[in-house]
């Protein structure tokens, strides 16, 4: 019986059509459709007991679903975006996200033609699993203060990699802690005596026999993280070393080469190349953000159409939670948050294929747009993603607490994404040297371009005043953009005033960072909103499909500017009626997308196995799920918990005695 069959009865657009927009074009709804149930239905990759599971266990099961995984992609000769799909469907980190995430693109970027036609093969083959060793346990940030070396030496043409502190032992890597045989590993490239900053080098760090690492190597796990499954699926890792010597042709060499007589060579590729994978993994995040949220935005939605408490009339049922205003104001933001995630991601994807593009052509004129562009949308999406989450597991009230609720493991494995990466603040502070540096440049010229060109606009933007005089006002793109634009350009501009008091630029960043941060979220959210409105002047088929994408993108913007007014009422673009009236729009939205949710979050396409949630399988049969469930707990395995006779009885037997006392 399908519970939520009445919602989906509401819905006033075709949900087909929609879920083609939310995978990106037919071709890829129906890859993903399809090994989506392919996952589902094979129980080789069942991970209904995960929570449970002790660490060790746990880890065996992740090698065994890994090594089945490649199995499959092989017995079914999977095309690599089948096999990429397949391995987002297992929904379980493992060693290989790093192998194929960031060893690979890591050789790829930096190696040399020769080199990734040495490496390459090798890695796709999985005769070598790699992993990305840049953390050390003393720096993360700040990647030019890491402390591990690689020393060259002339006589032996090799360089010596060592670990010369406890703080530059190698502590965070994904995949070295058990498995990776080899790691591209960042260290002090020092010739002669002279340092010549970090580069990246390909180290073998176990054998490919017994598994053990190879002489001058100690590596292990770091540990338990947080959560009861989540990220403990992988094995982050430590690793030292004591002087261990690799070829001088492992060193990868794109950016910068060392001759064969110790000449260190610089080639005409930025120097910031050397982390490239790293803008590499971050449009991957952003790409993949909208996926965590959706996924607990659909466990959410479904369950406040099946939840109902008070407001029963004559007998009748009670009122479902999704129909109480606090909840809508809670739950479609964060529904209306992952469609703009989904397609600033798709933006964002194509931006960084423009720049890969470009970077062969040895044109770099777009470079740091890219890098602001990558290091901002990572830290506002995995923000409001993480944020989100624990969100929906609140909207959820006391059953989005139980593991079967899948809220928890999913907040406690996507939460590190705030981190990893770079941290979301030091990276936000990146988008703000761009933004100042782009301030400083408007009088000299140079025209911004691309995600900056409102910047252009300045004396426009400085003056105007919005023009809304009704709440349907805020429905108009261009009335919103200008907003936002507005917005942004003031908080930039503020911010640079003020740094100009300072004399030290430096000790003034530091000063105002805090600010600065704020004034680069402000842009970032003007590209969400701006790739959100540039979606909708697609061509959209589908009966309603384009009227609900407008309403969940007036949602997105319009919740923002609610939030943020102080932002908009400080810089003196709105008047505070204007803001009230955009709040009225606001609910007025609410309305209109209250009877399609359930549809909306159908639209993604999630199997009950990938959502791994009670409260948000397709037919809404929650309660007896749940309470089935409870029996299956290994502590309901006896009546008499183990450990009763050696402590509770005793307790019991003494205030039996101290009662008839
Ligand atoms: C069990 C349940 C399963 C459920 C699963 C459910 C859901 C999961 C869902 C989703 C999962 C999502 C995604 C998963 C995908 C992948 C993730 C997988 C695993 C994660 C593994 C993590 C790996 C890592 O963390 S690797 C380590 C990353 N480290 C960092 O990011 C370090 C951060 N620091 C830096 O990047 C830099 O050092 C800095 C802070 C940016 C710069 O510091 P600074 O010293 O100031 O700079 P300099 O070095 O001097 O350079 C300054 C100069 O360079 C420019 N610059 C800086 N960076 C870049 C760059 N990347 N590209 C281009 N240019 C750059 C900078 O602007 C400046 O330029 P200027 O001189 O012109 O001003
Ligand atoms: C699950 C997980 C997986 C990881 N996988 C890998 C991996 O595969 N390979 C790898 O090499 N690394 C990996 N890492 C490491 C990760 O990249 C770093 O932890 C991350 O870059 C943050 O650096 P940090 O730990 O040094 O944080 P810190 O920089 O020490 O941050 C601590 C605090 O200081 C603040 N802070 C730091 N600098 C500044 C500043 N300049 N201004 C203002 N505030 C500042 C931060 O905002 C934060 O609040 C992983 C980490 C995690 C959690």
């Amino acid at each position: 019986m399908d519970y939520l069959a009445d919602e989906r009865k509401k819905a006033e657009f075709d949900v087909d059509e929609m879920k083609i927009v939310w995978a990106g074009s037919r071709h890829a709804f129906e890859v993903s459709d399809r090994i989506s149930k392919l996952v589902a239905n094979d129980p080789g990759f069942r991970k209904d007991t995960r929570t449970m599971l002790a660490r060790k266990e746990l880890f065996k099961n992740t090698l065994r679903k890994a090594a089945y995984a490649w199995k499959r992609i092989h017995d079914l000769h999977l095309s690599e975006e089948e096999a990429s799909r397949l391995r987002f469907y297992v929904d379980e980190p493992a060693y290989t996200d790093l192998h194929w995430g960031m060893f690979v693109p890591a050789i790829k970027g930096q190696g040399t033609d020769e080199q990734q036609k040495k490496w390459l093969p090798l890695a796709y083959k999985m005769q070598i699993i790699g992993c990305y060793a840049q953390t050390e346990l003393g720096h993360g940030s700040n990647v030019q203060g890491l402390e591990t070396t690689a020393t060259f030496d002339p006589q032996t043409d090799e360089f010596v990699i060592h670990s010369p502190t406890l703080t530059s032992s190698k502590w965070w890597p994904g995949g070295l802690g058990k498995v990776s045989t080899h790691g591209v590993v960042y260290a002090r490239l020092i010739i002669n005596g002279e340092e010549h900053g970090i580069h990246g080098f390909i180290v073998q760090l176990r054998s490919l026999e017994d598994h053990l690492p190879l002489p001058g190597v100690t590596v292990g796990d770091i540990g338990m993280k947080f959560g009861n499954g989540a990220y403990n699926t992988m094995d982050n890792g430590v690793l030292r070393f004591d002087h261990v010597r690799i070829p001088r042709n492992q060193m990868l060499m794109r950016v910068s080469q060392v001759t064969r007589d110790g000449k260190y060579k610089q080639s005409d590729v930025p120097r910031q190349l050397v982390y490239g994978t790293m803008v590499y993994v971050r449009q991957t995040i952003v790409a993949d953000a909208s996926c965590a949220l959706s996924r607990a935005v659909t466990i959410a939605t479904r369950y406040s159409a099946v939840r109902r408490q008070f407001g029963s009339q004559n007998g009748g049922p009670e009122t479902q939670v999704i129909d109480y205003k606090t909840q809508q104001n809670r739950l479609f933001p964060l529904l209306a948050s992952a469609y703009a995630f989904k397609f600033v991601g798709e933006w964002l994807t194509w931006l960084y294929n423009d720049v890969t593009q470009r970077l062969q052509a040895s044109d770099f004129s777009t470079l740091p747009e890219a890098h602001a562009c990558t290091a901002g949308l990572k830290s506002l999406t995995t923000t409001a993603t993480a944020d989100g989450i624990e969100e929906c597991r609140k909207l959820c009230g006391g059953h989005g607490y139980l593991c079967s609720s899948g809220l928890p493991e999913l907040f406690a494995v996507y939460v590190p994404a705030c981190t990893y990466e770079g941290d979301n603040t030091v990276l936000l502070l990146q988008v703000a040297r761009f933004l100042m540096k782009t301030v400083s440049q408007l009088g000299s010229g140079k025209k911004p371009l691309g995600t900056i060109s409102y910047m252009g606009k300045i004396e426009h933007l400085m003056q105007s005043r919005c023009t809304v005089q009704k709440a349907e006002d805020w429905l108009k793109p261009s009335q919103v953009l200008e907003a936002f634009e507005a917005r942004a350009v003031k908080m930039a501009v503020s911010c640079a005033k003020n740094l100009s008091k300072f004399t030290n630029p430096e000790e003034g960043f530091a000063e105002l960072s805090a600010d600065l941060v704020e004034a680069a979220v402000a842009h970032c959210q003007l590209i969400v909103v701006s790739k959100f409105i540039d979606k909708l002047q697609q061509d959209i088929p589908g009966k309603g499909v384009k009227q609900q994408l407008e309403a969940l993108c007036g949602i997105y913007y319009l919740y923002l500017l609610h939030k943020h007014q102080g932002d908009f009422l400080a810089t003196s673009y709105l008047t505070p009626k204007q803001a009230a009236l955009a709040n009225d729009q606001l609910r007025a939205l609410y309305t209109k997308v209250r009877p399609n949710a359930v549809a909306l979050v159908d639209s993604f396409n999630y199997t009950d196995h990938f959502l791994g949630s009670i409260l948000g399988c397709y037919d809404g049969n929650v309660y007896p799920k749940l309470y089935d469930a409870a029996w299956k707990d290994p502590l309901n395995d006896s009546v008499v918990p183990e450990g009763y006779h050696e402590y509770v009885r005793p307790l019991l037997k003494q205030q039996l005695h101290t009662a008839k006392l």
